[in-house]
């Protein structure tokens, strides 16, 4: 069954089923207090956003891509009351209570609700103090509780369904993520691939129990024997090594992993904010990062060891000799002017989704970018973007594919 479960050989391949995210109440638990350490740099009105990824799921849906929802597969992979009950309380302890008097109270809370579904949907809410009655127990520490308004904090960037975990040919690799924060959100992953019936078979390539942190906006399919990952602010280099010496066995296609050097900063915070494939030998490109990328090849060598080896030259010659191109375009997100690039690129203008070679779904705010694309040649479909983009991620981040064709 795993065969036809997951199939993501390219970039670009004509993509039939995705998965996201339609965010919810957990970014109406957004305080401007805890947005830092959340990952977001505003609140996003949720009406709106709401509106605006129903948008994208539309444009998925006109085309005849399958959409499938996070909080569905996993509800459907908690297929018997043990599996249910460990992943509870996983989650649980995973949300940092301690206590068993609370653990037991929130257990009951999790089992009263009528569906797996809306259980999971309010463990991605996170709950309030004020949610759950006799939550304070008679100690001294309850008392003195400080004034913090949550029990369980929200997961604001569930939308990001590009980050927690990544398709890779017929398997995937569920990450340790950088941040306490998003390191919850793999737990959603782990039940999908141990215990729903669809994904259970699927090889794992790289798991979250390690130490050195992986995600999904670094992965980069570029074709069906090479791979690119972000050395980033996210991606750790022993991460990338691991999941090189996981990928590149005789049971797969894929030959070289590309590990690309990106600056280390927030507004930099992946490969794909920075760089994405939309057509066989068309990316898009963040102007100031082209003269400061290392790009380092891992491959197995005769003994069967992984080499790595370093790339000289410009990322254009790299690409056209690893992906074996004659021609190679960059195009540079916000043109020639660095203030429409800062602008555009802050709002994820490089983070385009490709639907098909040469077909992609942007922000429509990007307006240069996305005139530049249509200028080369592709086809733009272009999603409103004025409340998602807060969340500081794109179309390529609010998805994860399932199944590409092949090209
Ligand atoms: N693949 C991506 N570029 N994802 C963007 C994720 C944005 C999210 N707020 C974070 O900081 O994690």
């Amino acid at each position: 069954m795993s065969s036809s479960s997951i199939n993501v050989y390219s970039e670009i391949g004509r993509l039939k089923k995705v998965l996201l995210h339609r965010p919810g109440r957990e970014l109406e638990n957004l305080m401007p207090e805890y947005l830092e350490r959340l990952l977001f740099d505003d609140i996003p009105y949720l009406k709106k956003a709401q509106e605006e990824h129903d948008f994208f799921a539309d444009i998925f849906r006109s085309m005849n891509i399958e959409t499938v929802y996070l909080e569905d597969l996993v509800a459907d992979s908690l297929v018997n009351e043990d599996i249910k009950n460990q992943f509870i309380d996983e989650y649980i302890e995973e949300a940092d209570i301690k206590e068993r008097r609370e653990s037991r109270i929130l257990k009951e809370f999790f089992l009263s609700f009528k569906s797996n579904r809306e259980m999971v949907v309010k463990m991605m809410e996170g709950i309030r103090k004020s949610e759950i009655n006799d939550y304070r127990g008679p100690r001294l520490a309850d008392y003195l509780s400080n004034q913090y308004p949550f029990i369980i904090d929200p997961m604001p960037n569930l939308y990001f369904t590009r980050d927690p975990f990544a398709t890779v040919g017929k398997g995937v690799t569920i990450h340790k993520m950088f941040t306490v924060t998003r390191n919850r959100e793999t737990l959603f992953a782990k039940y999908i691939f141990n215990c729903n019936l669809k994904y259970k078979e699927t090889k794992l390539y790289y798991d979250r129990c390690e130490k050195a942190s992986l995600e999904g906006g670094d992965i980069l399919v570029l074709n069906s024997e090479v791979v690119a990952v972000g050395i980033s602010q996210r991606t750790n280099p022993n991460a990338i090594e691991k999941f090189a010496s996981l990928l590149l066995t005789e049971d797969t296609t894929f030959k070289k992993v590309l590990a690309v050097d990106i600056p280390k900063t927030r507004a930099f915070m992946h490969l794909d904010t920075v760089f994405t494939m939309v057509d066989y030998d068309k990316f898009t490109i963040h102007p100031n990062i082209k003269s400061d990328m290392n790009v380092y090849v891992l491959q197995r060598d005769i003994e069967g060891k992984i080499s790595i080896t370093e790339e000289k030259g410009t990322l254009e010659d790299i690409l056209k000799k690893e992906l074996h191109l004659d021609n190679v375009k960059l195009i540079k997100c916000g043109g020639n002017s660095v203030i429409d690039a800062a602008r555009e690129q802050w709002n994820d203008g490089s983070n385009t989704l490709c639907i098909a070679p040469g077909e992609v779904i942007v922000y429509s705010r990007n307006y240069v970018t996305n005139e530049i694309l249509q200028q080369e040649g592709i086809k733009v479909h272009t999603m409103p973007s004025s409340e998602l983009s807060r969340g500081r991620g794109g179309p390529r981040c609010m998805s994860m594919p399932l199944i590409r064709e092949n090209l």
